[in-house]
Formats: structure tokens, C-alpha cells, sequence
């Protein structure tokens, strides 16, 4: 099982998240989009993802921009393992995948997919030819893009989704250490995200990891995948 933990802004924070137990770290390189305190530097993005490449950790770069030149100015400048767009006004197709092998011939890609309704099933089966992972998620945030709203959606359509594509699905959306066990249960993802409730969140924006929070989040998923034979 697959534990991706979002949003990383520190080093230290970072290295201790991939301490506790992390999969995939997720981050949100500096552009144009996306809540302002989480941006990071790309000094410290290539620093970060460093880091987990020696570690063998997958390095994620979120893509809050709406506009697919910067994401793709992005991807050749940090060649991540995997580019994850979230933003709610853009989404990959067949073009943007084949321009982004170009510029960047490692990074897979990843599309978020709201899912509001039943209709998230045919838009996630539009990205299965061209993506290499789907990331289901709650939304929208109120600042930007899909995801980030600490809060779950319907676990059953996920359920049909993970059904119904022949791709890697992530699982997003209000997940802590609480539920993952029953969303693993109930929809049976290749992985699982977490940004609201394994973060300290202050005023202004600024957030951090919770260590402690991150490392239960990640026990809990593995023993529940363990159970499942998954
Ligand atoms: O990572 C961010 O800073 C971010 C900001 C605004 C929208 C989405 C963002 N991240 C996307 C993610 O995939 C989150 O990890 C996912 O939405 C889960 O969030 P949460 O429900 O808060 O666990």
C-alpha cells in the first residue's frame, strides 16, 4: 500500500515524514496557483526531492497552476518522479502526457478527479489511456483546485472507479489515521494520501507535519493492506 503525504514546505519536516514511514511525498513547487504559504522554493524543492530519490522515495510535484506551459516549464525543470495536476481548471490530455515525456522522460503523470457524483466514473475512464495514476479526491478546496478540504467524499463510487480503470488509483480526501484503514477496506486503492489531518495547521495558511500523526497514518494503512492481503 502506497502512502502518499502531502503538503511538504521544510526539509526537516520532509526528512522526518519519510522517517515515519512515507511512500510518495507530495509538494507544491513555486508558481502561479495554489495556497501561497505552501510554495516552495525550487532551491529547496530540488533539495527535498534529493533526499528522497537517495532514500528511494517517489518525489511528487503538485500542479496547482492552471496553465500547462508552467507545468510543463516545472516538470523539465525538476524531472520529479511523478507530477500530480490538481488545479481545478486544467486537466491532462493525450497532448499535455506526450509534451510532458518530451521535457520529461522519467516523471509519470498523475490527474486528480473530483469526485462530486456518479459522473466521476466516466471522467476518471477518460484519463485512463494517456495518465499513469488517478488520484480521487474531495474538493473543491476554497482557495484553489481539488483536494486539501480535510474532508471525505463517497466512498462507493471510489469503489467503482478503482473497478472500472485499468490505472493505479490513489485515494484522497479527508483521510487521517482514523479512517484510513476502513477507505483501504471499503475501496481497495493502490495507495493512499493525507494532507489535512496529518498537518498542524496555523493562521495565515501555514501548516506543518504532524510526525506522530503521519507515522499512525501509516501504520494503520499498512496492517489494514495486511489484512486484505493487498
Ligand atoms: O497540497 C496542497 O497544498 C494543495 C492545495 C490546494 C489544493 C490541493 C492541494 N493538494 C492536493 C492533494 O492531493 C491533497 O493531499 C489531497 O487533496 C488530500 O487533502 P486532505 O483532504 O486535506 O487530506
Amino acid at each position: 500500500m502506497i502512502k502518499q503525504i502531502y503538503s511538504l514546505i521544510q526539509y526537516d519536516e520532509s526528512v522526518k515524514t519519510m522517517d515515519a514511514g512515507a511512500d510518495n511525498i507530495g509538494l507544491v513547487p513555486m508558481q502561479n496557483g495554489g495556497v501561497p504559504a505552501h510554495r516552495v522554493p525550487l532551491d529547496r524543492v530540488r533539495k527535498i526531492f534529493d533526499e528522497a530519490k537517495r532514500r528511494g522515495v517517489t518525489s511528487v510535484a503538485i500542479m496547482l497552476t492552471n496553465d500547462p506551459e508552467e507545468m510543463l516549464k516545472l516538470g523539465e525543470e525538476i524531472q520529479p518522479d511523478i507530477l500530480h495536476i490538481a488545479g481545478d481548471g486544467y486537466a491532462a490530455d493525450e497532448t499535455f502526457a506526450k509534451r510532458l515525456k518530451d521535457v520529461a522522460p522519467h516523471t509519470k503523470l498523475m490527474q486528480a478527479v473530483l469526485v462530486d457524483n456518479e459522473s466521476a466514473i466516466d471522467r476518471a475512464k477518460k484519463f485512463e489511456p494517456f495518465v499513469d495514476y488517478i488520484l480521487l479526491d474531495s474538493g473543491l478546496a476554497h482557495d484553489t483546485g481539488i483536494g486539501a478540504s480535510g474532508q471525505t467524499h463517497d466512498w462507493n463510487i471510489d469503489a467503482q472507479i478503482v473497478k472500472a480503470v485499468n490505472v493505479p488509483v490513489i485515494e484522497a480526501g479527508g483521510l487521517g489515521p482514523d479512517n484510513v484503514a476502513d477507505a483501504i477496506k471499503k475501496i481497495r486503492p493502490y495507495g493512499v494520501d493525507s494532507l489535512t489531518k496529518t498537518s498542524i495547521k496555523y493562521e495565515g495558511g501555514n501548516m506543518e507535519k504532524d510526525i506522530d500523526k503521519v507515522r499512525a497514518f501509516c501504520e494503520n494503512a499498512d496492517a489494514a493492506a495486511k489484512e486484505l492481503g493487498l
